[in-house]
């Protein structure tokens, strides 16, 4: 008696964990095609088990097996960002961001980002180029840079910013890390994109490389060169815009990153924008042809 009870409470346990781990999954894929993939992908995994568990068929089991390792290989490939990511958040012990949870030092307000934008149009007048990174809630830490940079800790503030990316002032190369109201540092050295090399040069690869690496986490590039404002998000790359849509793409984020509006942040491609995403086989824009809005 004892012994079936105990045998019921393994597999009541085992059916509660593996669909809280289905729920999981589920709820942070956020992508339709993902989700079709691994709808297909957990339906295999399932159908291999109880194929083994409860038909006595080894054949078609044997082959059942194959395939799953098959699609677990292809999937490897197809999600090792992911699946990268996964593990660095494993292992760095944020289940917080895992979760999906936002705490509330990522929260940025009103203000600050109105000043980020006024900023970010001002060094974009000025042909001033700057990186900015704004912790939106993956909790970067000093090890997810190539170098952390020089700490701040200040409140956030238009002229700090102009002062941080004024040329000839020493920490004026590299990022400025900005979370919720606060810039945390600067002269920060970002991990570049794999990806798209030939197209871009190397502030817009940083910016692609974080943000590609980090889903809650955004980046304002001003070029140097062109005087263009773009913003990168989850390695994509909306270019070029005006401070104002800056603004609204900012509080959009804002909005979706506390969970206080519906709607989400869309760097779709539009007329007046260029969209790319870091994928090597579509056509290469030339990034130092683009006028900046601010400068038209
Ligand atoms: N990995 C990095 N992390 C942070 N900042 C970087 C990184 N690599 C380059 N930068 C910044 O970008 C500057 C060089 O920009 P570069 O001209 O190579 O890139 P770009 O994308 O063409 O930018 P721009 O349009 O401003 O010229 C450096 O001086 C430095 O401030």
């Amino acid at each position: 008696m004892n012994f079936w009870w105990l045998i019921n409470l393994r597999f009541l346990l085992d059916a509660l964990f593996a669909s809280a781990l289905g729920v999981l999954l589920f709820s942070r894929v956020k992508e339709p095609r993902t989700l079709w993939l691994l709808r297909g992908y957990l339906f295999l995994v399932s159908l291999a088990w109880f194929v083994q568990r409860y038909a006595n068929l080894p054949i078609t089991s044997k082959l059942i097996d194959a395939l799953v390792l098959a699609c677990s290989l292809s999937l490897a490939i197809l999600w090792q960002g992911e699946l990268r990511r996964l593990m660095e958040l494993l292992g760095t012990g944020r289940l917080a961001v895992l979760l999906g949870n936002t705490q509330k030092e990522f929260e940025a307000n009103t203000s600050t980002v109105t000043q980020l934008s006024e900023a970010a149009g001002r060094l974009s007048q000025k042909r001033r180029g700057a990186l900015i990174v704004l912790d939106m809630g993956s909790d970067l830490r000093p090890e997810d840079f190539l170098y952390a940079g020089v700490p701040i800790d200040a409140k956030f503030s238009t002229e700090l910013l102009l002062n941080l990316f004024a040329s000839e002032t020493p920490l004026h190369d590299g990022a400025v890390l900005v979370k919720g109201n606060r810039i945390i540092s600067a002269g920060v050295i970002l991990p570049l994109s794999r990806q798209s090399i030939s197209r871009y040069g190397t502030r817009h690869l940083a910016a692609l490389g974080i943000t590609e690496r980090f889903e809650r986490c955004i980046c304002v590039v001003v070029s140097e060169e062109t005087g263009t404002l773009s913003l990168a998000n989850q390695g994509r790359l909306e270019r070029p815009i005006t401070s104002s849509r800056l603004l609204d793409l900012l509080k959009e984020f804002m909005s979706s990153s506390t969970g206080s509006a519906v709607t989400k942040p869309n760097l779709a491609v539009s007329s007046s924008t260029k969209s790319l995403s870091y994928n090597p086989e579509e056509a290469s824009v030339d990034l130092k042809t683009d006028l900046s809005p601010e400068q038209k």
